[in-house]
């Protein structure tokens, strides 16, 4: 048995099922859901898409901190996070000091699988399953420093939610 922290943070490659298993967690255990890339589309008035081309990725990257560490100042929360929000130390620490982090893994199939027909993703355009492969190579380790790893391949949604509650 794990002691639960503050929050439940979900972290991963795009794909995994971080907003889709946070929004049946938090449904489950009655608490409050914030996603980040949520956060930061209602607050900047714009898709994600449209600031990563309106002002750049180092920019998306900047307000994504903010909105990582001031979600972590909170408590009671599942927070499911973009898949990038991990690259950033200062993310990586609010992420662990404020709640149990774990991981979502699938393989790279899988990923290109789930996002194949969403064109919404901006680090995924063009030639998207090359940039699916290549980013998760990049990521290789990313989300190692989760509290925990659920592989959700064989999972529906529900039952990815089963096994991060029996674990809790
Ligand atoms: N366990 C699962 N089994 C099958 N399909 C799933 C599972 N989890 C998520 N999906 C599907 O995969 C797609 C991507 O899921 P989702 O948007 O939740 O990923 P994400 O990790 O939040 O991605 P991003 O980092 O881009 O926000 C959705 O169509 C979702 O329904
Ligand atoms: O993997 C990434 O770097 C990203 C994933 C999405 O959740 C968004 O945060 C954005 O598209 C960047
Ligand atoms: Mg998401």
């Amino acid at each position: 048995m794990i002691r639960l922290s503050k929050n439940i943070v979900l972290v991963g490659m795009a794909g995994t099922g971080k907003t889709t298993v946070g929004q049946a967690l938090a449904a489950r255990l009655g608490w409050d859901l914030i996603d980040t890339d949520h956060l930061v589309e209602r607050e900047q008035g714009m898709p994600i898409r449209q600031i990563f081309a309106e002002r750049g990725e180092a920019a998306f990257r900047t307000i994504e901190t903010e909105a990582v560490v001031r979600t972590m100042a909170r408590s009671g929360l599942v927070v499911s996070t973009g898949g990038g929000a991990v690259l950033a130390e200062t993310n990586r620490q609010a992420l662990k000091q404020g709640g149990l982090v774990i991981a979502l893994k699938a393989p790279v199939e899988v990923i290109i699988e789930r996002v194949r027909s969403d064109k919404d993703r901006p680090l995924f355009q063009g030639n998207f399953e090359e940039q699916v492969r290549k980013l998760a190579e990049q990521r290789k380790q990313a989300y190692d420093f989760a509290d925990m790893t659920i592989d959700t391949t064989l999972f529906s949604v529900e039952q990815v939610v089963d096994e991060i509650v029996s674990r809790l």
